[in-house]
């Protein structure tokens, strides 16, 4: 499983320690930057980590900016995209199960360590529950097909 993880300056330092989590976990991490805690604009780091996904270059994506809001606005323009904001792990849990995100945004602002950690755990861990949920998912697919 190869995860795709961005953040701007915001998130940096949380960007570093959940990467550190899933290489100890054996996941595969492509790591978009931002390199460092000096000021960048998130919209560039959202956009990398999509068209990863896009790409089939990872299956997932994590994105982390001062809130997560910025990033889960900019990663949901894109189509195939679906982008959730969790601040808890049942909102993390329930993105999985019933939303199918494949991509969790993190607040680096927001959340201290041991919880976006706890997060990205239950996200990895959560599964798509099919039935009526993939019903509403499929809706958003057509939304996104009727749009182009
Ligand atoms: O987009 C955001 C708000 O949803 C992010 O939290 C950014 O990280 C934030 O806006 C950056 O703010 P800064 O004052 O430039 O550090």
């Amino acid at each position: 499983m190869k995860i795709a993880i961005g953040a701007d300056h915001a998130g940096y330092h949380l960007k570093e320690k959940i990467k550190e989590f899933l290489i100890s976990r054996g996941y595969q991490v492509i790591d978009f930057g931002t390199d460092s805690a000096e000021s960048t604009d998130y919209p560039l780091f959202a956009r990398e980590v999509a068209l990863a996904i896009q790409r089939g270059e990872a299956q997932q994506g994590i994105l982390i900016c001062g809130t997560g809001i910025g990033m889960c606005i900019t990663a949901n323009k894109f189509k195939g995209v679906y982008a959730a904001l969790c601040t808890n792990e049942y909102m993390a849990k329930v993105s999985r199960e019933h939303n199918n995100a494949n991509v969790l945004c993190l607040g680096g602002r927001v959340l201290g360590e041991e919880l976006a950690l706890s997060i990205v755990s239950t996200w990895l861990a959560s599964e798509f529950g099919g039935g009526r949920h993939k019903r509403r998912v499929d809706l958003i697919t057509k939304l996104e097909e009727d749009m182009c």
